[in-house]
């Protein structure tokens, strides 16, 4: 039985690299519904959203990942939703399937995507810090219940993780075999990358203080 899924993808600025992952899924029965969410971009992202048979939202101004995901989660239909990052390199069905078992057909609240055998930097990254995967599956009952993350920036996962252990839910972690995405100084330059990381971080702590 295919399962009632909705798949969202917030993206900002993503122009070269959401076709790899739009590709992909919109080919997948699994999803009975996408949502891709442009957070403000410049780039074009927004027309080559429009380009694919998906629903999309468009933001005038960057709202932040939280943000953009939770519009997503506003539109979304289905008891389960998917979350992935628009900048993936490698994906795979088979990537997707693992993700939705735990949660769909096992006792899992939440899976957690964590990149393998990818490159050495996305998988180390991942390893030091399991937690901050953008790829996961969850009961939208659980987004739902937590609008702090409207305003969470990228503190958006680490938010969901607090909620989902607080409540005393299941996690599933998942290795997603040679999967690993663009990372911030590859899409903007060694310093404007170091500057979007650190502030990543920042929002990540505004959120693990409140
Ligand atoms: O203000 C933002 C920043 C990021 N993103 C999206 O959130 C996902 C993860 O962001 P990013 O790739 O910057 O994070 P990284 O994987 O480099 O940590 C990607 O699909 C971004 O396009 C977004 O929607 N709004
Ligand atoms: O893995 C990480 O350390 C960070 C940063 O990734 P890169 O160093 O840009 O590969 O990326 C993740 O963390 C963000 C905050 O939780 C998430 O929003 C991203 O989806 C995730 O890739």
């Amino acid at each position: 039985m295919i399962p009632l899924l909705t798949l969202i993808i917030p993206a900002y600025n993503e122009v070269n690299n959401i076709e790899r992952v739009l590709d992909v899924v919109v080919k997948m029965p699994d999803f009975q519904q996408i949502v891709v969410v442009d957070d403000g971009s410049f780039d074009g992202t927004y027309d080559k959203i429009r380009s694919y048979p998906v629903e999309s939202i468009r933001f005038e101004q960057n709202r932040g990942k939280g943000a953009a995901i939770w519009a997503g989660v506003q539109q979304a239909r289905h008891p389960y939703v998917m979350l992935l990052d628009a900048d993936l390199i490698g994906l795979r069905e088979v990537h997707l399937r693992s993700l939705i078992e735990p949660v769909v057909y096992g006792d899992a609240a939440m899976s957690l995507g964590l990149f393998g055998t990818g490159r050495l930097a996305t998988d180390w990254a991942q390893r030091v810090a399991p937690a901050l995967t953008g790829q996961r599956v969850l009961r939208r009952e659980v987004l739902t219940s937590l609008p702090l993350i409207e305003s969470a920036r990228y503190g958006v996962e680490v938010a969901l993780n607090r909620h989902v252990r607080q409540s005393g839910l299941k996690v599933a972690a998942v290795e997603l075999d040679r999967l690993t995405h663009q990372m911030k100084e590859e899409k903007l330059g060694l310093l404007s990358g170091f500057k979007a990381r650190m502030r990543m971080y920042w929002d990540i702590m505004r959120v693990l203080i409140r």
